[in-house]
């Protein structure tokens, strides 16, 4: 149970609800940003229990629309400086940007390993080690390549009154996600990092496999090439 009473609960499909707890003050090196807690609930909800958070800068309940990241947890990239992702660059990436505008939103999605969790991602991790890429891992352990849920986005997001977004993201899925959810993506702003020998052929899978939309294009074999990406850069 959290230990201040709940100020509110907003439901969802598969009885998937969400509580917002409460909010304290965060300073960061680049800003002081409010963070937001909430926490999921729902019987048939394979996250409930799990603590969500939200960073928030400046007024972004003004109607116009908010720089937002919608970052998936990655203990290892975010917290223990992995090189074998781009989580945490793209996690500092993010806060800095909404830091210089003053204004913006970062929602922390406890859905780690693209939603497999913490252990079966080490799992992955160790079949990449054998020759697997970061798909074929996934579902050689019998899960989806991508098993995330977005849909709390919306319930956290209107919370805040936030409705479009300016999303910083290299995922045409997430984009399409927020759309199905009907929080509007007025724009796409690119997210890219530094590649490096570690997360380079991760990079790739994610590009030729994934359809992240990543400029300068990387290497990749003509025969494993994507379709061209749907998703323009600014929608
Ligand atoms: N299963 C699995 N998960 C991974 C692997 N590498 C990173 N992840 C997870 O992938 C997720 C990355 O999430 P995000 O950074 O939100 O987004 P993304 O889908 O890569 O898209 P962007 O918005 O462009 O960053 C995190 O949950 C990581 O823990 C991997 O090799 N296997
Ligand atoms: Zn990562």
């Amino acid at each position: 149970m959290p230990a201040t009473a709940p100020s509110d609960t907003a439901a969802s499909a598969n009885d998937q609800q969400l509580e917002y707890v409460t909010s304290c003050a965060l300073p960061t090196p680049w800003a002081q940003f409010t963070l937001h807690a909430f926490i999921e609930h729902g019987t048939g909800s394979p996250g409930a229990g799990k603590e969500h958070l939200a960073m928030v800068l400046g007024d972004v309940g003004d109607g116009e629309p908010v720089l937002a990241r919608v970052h998936s947890e990655c203990l290892t990239g975010d917290v223990l400086f992995s090189q074998r992702c781009d989580c945490g660059a793209q996690l500092e990436g993010a806060l800095r940007r909404i830091a210089e505008e003053g204004r913006g939103i970062l929602l922390y999605l406890r859905q780690e390993g693209r939603g497999i969790g913490l252990v079966n991602k080490i799992r992955a991790y160790r079949l990449q080690e054998a020759g697997a890429d970061t798909v074929e891992a996934n579902l050689q352990l019998g899960f989806h390549a991508d098993a995330r849920n977005y849909e709390l986005c919306r319930p956290m997001l209107e919370r805040f009154g936030v409705r479009s977004l300016r999303l910083m993201t290299n995922n045409p899925r997430k984009i399409d996600a927020m759309t199905r959810l009907g929080i509007a993506v007025a724009e796409r702003v690119p997210l890219l990092v530094n590649r490096n020998a570690y997360n380079n052929s991760y990079l790739n899978t994610k590009q030729a496999k994934l359809g992240h939309m990543m400029t300068p294009p990387a290497a990749v074999p003509a025969d494993q090439a994507p379709a061209p990406a749907a998703t323009p850069d600014v929608i």
